[in-house]
């Protein structure tokens, strides 16, 4: 573990690379591009299935080489192993990380606190697919005896946002009978929009809860539980309906889940890295679980990529390490994620939890406050939607944010030139993010209009885009279960090797507890008659005081 006064931005790689950002700043990719025209394969990765293109960076073959030498510094390699062997990586919480063992396709044993994880792991998987094939086959019905229909996945955060994806992501793998339905918020509008449109004598309830103790989603499950129970549902009927998937076996069985239902989870997995254990059950059940289990081995796949390839090849270390080179070098704050692939447009959300729950992090690993910039701002959507709403930003904003395109080669529903016109605003996007156009190509353009010159010198400063804009392009052939487990993985390593660099524990999140904490005396005083004491700042009370002038008579 690297030593308190090893703090990052004191290595000497770090100013290495300090010295190289002030050598760039006069530097255009328009012609780095120019001076290589080898440049794209130079800058070109691919592995588990995903293709990267990374020529459209601000960087040379120097840069990547001074940011290889960061990562062998911070000991990056080890770092990786020490993962894959279970370490306890996440350090404040003195846990092992193992979601690769969730996927892990190989016969070596997986060992936490000595034991083999493995034989568990691969038992829930086998449970899981016994209870898919149940309800796929109609075997497990209704208490009307009819087959389901609706899924209802009750969960949040970690166990909600991922299956989500997953689903979405593979809707072209969808079981002809079985709608998916996902509530998360505790705004009663998200459950009774979910409600309004199934039938309780066909519907399977999913709650998704390492912790069984998250209040939106013990509140939506009682909501839930009375709805089938004041729609013909009873206490007995509870076992055909509901279905658990937690860490807290007790709780859930204190809560009314039969025993027997209740899938397990594990304290080293981490909730935003758990849609591959039973917490994927939605996704099982819609996709089938010979696609999910295709799921994993994409996952696992480019897990051994990570795990093997040299840092130079490797494609989430070249992705973590070119966040850091905006993010600590450049002040780039925020990074966008933007997927061409409507399938893929819950990708933006997933990542905003992944990275932005693992690396909003201030202090290290050892407790010491950085004094260097983390977690980016993640933020995107679909395109090419974004060009017609945030795009204007990326091209002629004041802001840095790094883009990564994603896209398929080849579409699941191929529509008249629709895929060849989404790819070519995807490639030009990223051109013109690249290259720009200066001010004598613009006021070309407006001299060959026949503009007068007075009208040319008036418009061509705000025609002007400076370029230089990075991005990233990952490809792969199609949106099918392995591409889109592995791109998930990609991300994951991603995040996880940045964490590493920083120093920071990518594993645990103590920052949302003080909201959770704070909230509990402040519902005390919104539900209550009587007005309690004020705790604390006078806006808190202000607006605390708004809603109950509105919500009880007389107060
Ligand atoms: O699965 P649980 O325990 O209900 O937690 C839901 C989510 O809440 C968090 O703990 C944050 O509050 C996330 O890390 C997690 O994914």
């Amino acid at each position: 573990m690297p030593q308190a006064h090893d703090l990052l931005s004191r290595r000497p790689e770090w100013r290495a690379l300090a010295e190289h950002q002030a050598s760039m700043q006069q530097v255009h990719m328009r012609d780095l591009f120019h001076q290589d025209p080898d440049r794209f394969r130079r800058f070109f990765a691919e592995a588990a299935g995903i293709s990267l293109d990374y020529s459209k960076n601000l960087v040379t073959t120097d840069t990547m080489a001074r940011l290889m030498a960061l990562a062998r510094a911070c000991q990056l390699p080890d770092r990786i192993e020490a993962m894959f062997r279970g370490e306890h990586i996440n350090a404040s919480e003195d846990r092992p990380a193992l979601h690769v063992a969730l996927r892990n396709m190989g016969s070596e044993p997986i060992t936490v606190a000595g034991e083999d994880i493995m034989p568990e792991v691969r038992g829930t998987l086998a449970r899981m697919e016994e209870f898919v094939w149940r309800v796929r086959s109609t075997q497990w019905r209704g208490f009307t005896n009819k087959p389901f229909t609706d899924v209802v996945s009750i969960g949040i955060g970690g166990s909600f946002l991922g299956p989500k994806l997953v689903s979405a992501s593979l809707k072209p793998y969808w079981h002809g009978r079985l709608n998916c339905h996902y509530v998360a918020n505790i705004d009663g509008s998200h459950i009774t929009e979910v409600l309004r449109h199934i039938n309780p004598e066909t519907t399977l309830f999913l709650i998704q809860s390492k912790s069984f103790k998250t209040q939106e989603t013990l509140e939506n499950t009682k909501v839930a539980r009375e709805w089938f129970l004041h729609n013909g549902g009873n206490e007995e009927l509870i076992s055909k309906h509901f279905v658990a998937v937690t860490a807290n076996t007790r709780e859930a069985i204190d809560f009314g889940i039969t025993e027997e239902n209740i899938f397990p989870m594990w304290d080293w997995v981490g909730g935003r890295y758990s849609l591959w254990s039973a917490i994927g059950l939605p996704t099982a059940l819609t996709i089938g679980m010979e696609n999910f289990r295709a799921l994993l081995s994409g996952a696992h796949a480019m897990d051994q990529h990570f795990r093997t390839a040299p840092l130079e090849d490797n494609l989430p270390v070249i992705l973590a390490l070119l966040g850091i080179w905006y993010g600590n070098f450049w002040q780039a704050d925020a990074h966008a994620i933007l997927p061409y692939d409507h399938y893929l447009r819950g990708l933006p959300a997933h990542l905003q939890q992944l990275d932005m729950e693992s690396n909003g992090k201030c202090v290290t690993q050892a407790g010491e406050p950085v004094d260097y910039q983390t977690g980016p701002i993640i933020w995107g959507g679909a395109g090419a939607n974004g060009q017609h709403a945030y795009h204007q930003l990326l091209h002629q904003g004041t802001k840095l944010s790094p883009a990564d395109f994603i896209i398929p080669l080849h579409t699941h529903n191929p529509v008249a030139n629709h895929h060849a016109i989404l790819f070519a605003n995807c490639l030009s996007q990223t051109q013109a993010l690249m290259q720009g156009k200066t001010e004598a190509e613009a006021r070309a353009e407006l001299e060959a209009q026949g503009l007068p010159p007075e009208e040319v010198a008036r418009l061509a400063p705000h025609k002007v885009i400076p370029g230089n804009k990075p991005s990233n392009t990952l490809l792969f052939e199609r949106g099918t279960p392995r591409t889109v487990g592995a791109l998930i993985a990609l991300y994951e390593h991603k995040t996880f090797a940045q964490g590493v660099i920083w120093d920071v524990d990518s594993f645990d999140q103590w920052g949302v507890e003080l909201g959770k904490q704070l909230g509990k005396d402040i519902l005390d005083r919104l539900l209550s008659r009587d007005a309690l004491p004020g705790a604390n700042d006078s806006s808190t009370d202000g607006l605390i005081e708004l809603f109950r002038s509105r919500h009880h008579n007389g107060s």
